[in-house]
């Protein structure tokens, strides 16, 4: 399937490229920091971090912005928000929760990649009010009721 998804480079995102896929199938679309100077987060704190972009989607849709394994792995820097969700008619600037779960200060360069962002289908849903719900063998058994750890 294919989805057009419209993007805008925002004043500051001047000499960034636009997110893309680093493989042919990959997930998710990486992001760039529009940083202008070096960004730097201190062990436990975290940051709104500019991307220079907007998008408008179709209705149906969504983007998710997730962490990067690598950051996460070799530096502790991830979404504090993870998923952060972008809403379909949203037109404000994307920006990155990041927050630094290492033990060492990080700098975010300009230009650096710091997450990514998947879209994805969300379905019309309208929610019925009920007096009763349907009933299931799981019932109400749930967080870990199928075992003991
Ligand atoms: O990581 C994120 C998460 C959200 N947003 C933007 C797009 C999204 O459509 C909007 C609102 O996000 P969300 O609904 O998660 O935040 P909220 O706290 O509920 O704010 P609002 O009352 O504006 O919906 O903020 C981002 O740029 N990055
Ligand atoms: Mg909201």
């Amino acid at each position: 399937m294919s989805i057009n998804v419209e993007i805008m480079a925002l004043p500051g995102s001047e000499g960034l490229e636009l997110p893309r896929k680093m493989s042919e199938l990959a997930s998710g679309f990486d992001l760039y920091a529009a940083v202008t100077e070096p960004m730097v987060l201190e062990p436990g704190k975290r940051a709104l971090v500019p991307t220079g972009l907007a998008l408008a989607m179709p209705a149906g849709l969504e983007a998710q912005i997730r962490p990067r394994s690598g950051l996460a792995y070799k530096h502790g820097i991830t979404c504090l928000n993870t998923p952060g969700t972008i809403d379909a008619d949203y037109r404000g600037e994307i920006k990155v929760l990041l927050i630094n779960l290492g033990e060492e200060a990080f700098a975010i360069d300009r230009g650096e990649r710091i997450a990514q962002m998947v879209f994805q289908i969300v379905p019309e849903v309208n929610l019925i009010e009920v007096q009763q719900l349907s009933e299931t063998v799981r019932g109400a058994g749930g967080f870990g009721h199928t075992g003991t750890k």
